[in-house]
């Protein structure tokens, strides 16, 4: 793990404008240009564990479900255009109980992944909450993006994709299904947060912006993944 913090500095350019410059950051195990934190969000049981093992360790942790207590994180270093970025990634508790610890750990967060479950009407009812939470406790400009996860089980489906797609156009954020059991679109996900975040930090005045909506549907199609949700 990384004993230095990225360092992305905040500089003032000729005309004013505020730019990241990035510095280059190494360590032993780990080499990395800019990094950012990210956090899952949702109910308690909807996957952020193990969609995080998932992305981290292409694993599925099956078995026996043991809650998160309060709040914990693992790092992730991905490619993207030619930099190393590293995502800092916050595995939160879901249960109610742990609320006012997490809320602390919202306001620096960069982007936030927010899950339900397809198969859990109430995990699905309560994203508006959650999305009321961030509106709360979060910087107003994080990266959110909708997952639906468990997409693997299709005959315990509750929740129609067409919901999480209608949910996620009325809030203006992209959205997918996910399934840590099989992996499908848990990549996706945060390699489409890594490059928004990257694009957001090194956008250059006359560069087009990065469309995350658009990167998305190009990879899902690429990858044929819709089939299997
Ligand atoms: N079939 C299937 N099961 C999953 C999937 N993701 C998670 N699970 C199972 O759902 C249960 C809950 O998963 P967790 O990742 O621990 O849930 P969590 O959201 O982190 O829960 P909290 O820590 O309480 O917030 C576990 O039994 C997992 O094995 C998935 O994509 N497909």
């Amino acid at each position: 793990m990384s004993t230095r913090k990225a360092s992305l500095t905040d500089k003032q350019t000729k005309n004013g404008t505020s730019k990241y410059v990035l510095e280059r950051c190494a360590s032993i195990n780990e080499y990395y240009d800019i990094a950012f934190k990210v956090m899952l969000l949702g109910d308690s049981a909807v996957g952020k564990t193990c969609v995080l093992v998932r992305f981290k360790d292409g694993a599925f942790l099956g078995g026996n479900f043991i809650a998160t207590v309060g709040i914990d994180f693992r790092n992730k270093v991905v490619d993207v255009d030619n930099l190393k970025v590293k995502l800092q990634i916050w595995d939160t508790a879901g249960q109610e109980r742990f609320r006012s610890v997490t809320h602390a750990y919202y306001r620096d967060a960069q982007a936030l992944l927010l899950l339900y479950d397809i198969t859990s009407k109430s995990s699905f009812d309560n994203i508006r909450a959650w999305l009321t939470e961030i509106h709360d406790y979060a910087q107003k400009d994080v990266v959110i993006m909708l997952l639906g996860n468990k997409s693997d089980m299709a005959a315990e489906r509750v929740v129609k994709m067409e919901e999480g797609e209608k949910l996620a156009k009325e809030y203006g954020v992209p959205f997918m299904e996910t399934s840590a059991k099989t992996g499908v679109n848990v990549e996706l996900a945060f390699l489409a947060i890594a490059k928004e975040l990257k694009h957001r930090a090194t956008q250059q005045p006359n560069e087009p912006k990065f469309q995350i909506h658009d990167y998305i549907e190009s990879q899902k199609h690429k990858s044929g993944c819709c089939s299997l949700v």
